[in-house]
């Protein structure tokens, strides 16, 4: 590792930590990845640049921030070396042409390990023209180019490959709500996707949240419930009164189950206990979710589960680490959407995200429409589907479309498929559940 190669990465790692050229930062991160850097901490603030760029703007706090959410900090040797960094880059006047040669760099490494590969296949009998297409698609690969942009053949290839496994019915599918219209119209929640389910106040929104976490466990996928507005006691008594069948109020009250709901409360409790699920009351920021997040799926992958749900309860609950700043509520709201997507995206997991709508935006009788989501229009960006439940007698009492045992979902945006598409559920508040609509309990 050559000396002047580290002093160029830490020139160019403190350039961009010195956040006084964005410009710079954003064609830095398109020119290099973290595997151009030849000292495994670089790669690690890289990475870090990399991530905070995707959700605000990048300065040497908030990639410190960054690396404190992923535990790092530390590895990379603490806030004295990274501000030993920033110090370093002033003496340097071109950054560019350190990171040219980075990337320079970068490119002979690969296309010597692409060298080398061609001759151990050569040597292992691979035929000549095999080796020679081989060799010309490794060396295409590892041009400047090739780097920058990726390949249309290649990316039409692994399209084909993975249609081929959906068509052998080798992919797994997406994620079941349980409510059955809604997964016809999504085939299943893909993982990665941001999923909000809107509605005004006392709509329904955790009790459809419940019901989908409660049709994951059952599936055997984990799910990390974060329930910013409820105790877990207050969760699990709601997952009870569902799955038992057995009235909430029965459940609050002395004397009140006869012995066959007694038996069907002591059941529940019992496939309860045994879900893949965490319910969690202690986050409250995004850095808070990711690192329970990372622990939940640490701690199935034990039990050879996956974490496919992550559910927040609810959106505008979230606050922000060291307080707001200077942000409005608004941008705020935007930093916890694109978190949001950008955990799920990273640990390939779907995340479910209530939100309230504006109560004052329009007629609580009318269908709710995107332009009411409560604070911010990033969360009708970054979101993949927005789900608006309507429940006109969750407010007021007052009679809408929906009877008073329905509540109606209508699918306001869906990125990956149709939207608009309406249907209704039985609204079982008293179990704090819905059902098929031709299902009454
Ligand atoms: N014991 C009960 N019996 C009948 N209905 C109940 C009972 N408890 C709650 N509900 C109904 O459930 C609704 C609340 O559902 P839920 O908590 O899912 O709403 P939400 O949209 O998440 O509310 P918020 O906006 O306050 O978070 C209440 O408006 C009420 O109509």
């Amino acid at each position: 590792m050559s000396t002047a190669m580290v002093l160029s990465e830490r020139i160019v790692l403190g350039t961009m930590l010195r956040g006084d050229d964005p410009g710079f930062t954003t064609d830095t991160l398109g020119r290099l990845t973290p595997a151009a850097f030849t000292v495994p901490a670089h790669r690690t603030v890289f990475t870090a640049i990399a991530r905070t760029a995707d959700t605000g703007t990048v300065d040497l706090s908030t990639v410190m921030v960054t690396l404190e959410t992923t535990d790092t900090l530390a590895t990379v040797g603490g806030f004295d070396v990274l501000a030993a960094a920033v110090q370093e880059s002033f003496t340097s006047t071109a950054p560019t042409d350190h990171v040219a040669r980075i990337a320079d760099k970068a490119a002979v490494d690969a296309r010597r390990r692409a060298l080398q590969q061609a001759v151990v296949a050569l040597d292992d009998g691979q035929d000549l023209d095999t080796n020679r297409a081989f060799l010309m698609d490794a060396l295409a690969s590892t041009s400047a180019t090739a780097q920058l942009l990726p390949s249309i053949s290649d990316q039409v290839n692994e399209y084909f490959a993975l249609l081929d496994q959906r068509l052998n019915g080798e992919v797994p599918a997406g994620l079941r709500t349980g409510w059955s219209r809604f997964d016809e119209i999504t085939l299943g929640l893909q993982p990665g996707s941001l999923v909000t389910v809107a509605g005004r106040a006392g709509t329904g929104k955790t009790v459809a949240m419940m019901d989908w976490t409660r049709q994951a466990c059952r599936d055997d996928c984990g799910v990390l419930y974060v329930a910013l507005e409820m105790s877990a006691q207050q969760m699990i008594e709601r997952a009870i009164s569902a799955e038992a069948c057995v009235e909430l109020n029965k459940l609050r009250e002395p004397g009140c189950l006869d012995d066959d709901q007694w038996d069907r409360v002591s059941g529940a409790i019992s496939t309860i206990a045994a879900w893949p699920l965490f319910i969690d009351t202690r986050s409250r920021t995004v850095a808070d979710i990711r690192r329970a997040a990372t622990a939940a799926k640490a701690a199935l992958a034990e039990s050879g589960r996956e974490l496919r749900l992550i559910v927040v309860d609810y959106l505008q609950l979230l606050s922000s680490d060291g307080g707001r700043g200077s942000m409005n509520r608004a941008e705020e709201v935007g930093r916890f959407t694109r978190g949001l997507k950008l955990l799920g995206g990273e640990l390939e997991t779907v995340v479910v995200a209530g939100s309230q709508f504006n109560r004052s935006a329009a007629d609580p009788n009318k269908l709710p429409r995107l332009d009411e989501l409560k604070e911010s229009g990033s969360i009708e960006e970054d979101s993949d589907i927005v789900l608006a439940l309507h429940r006109p007698h969750a407010i007021d009492g007052q009679i809408g479309m929906a009877t008073a045992d329905e509540i109606t979902g209508l699918i306001l945006k869906n990125r990956h498929g149709a939207a608009q598409a309406q249907f209704e559920r039985a609204w079982h508040g008293h179990l704090a559940s819905t059902d098929e609509p031709m299902r009454r309990r």
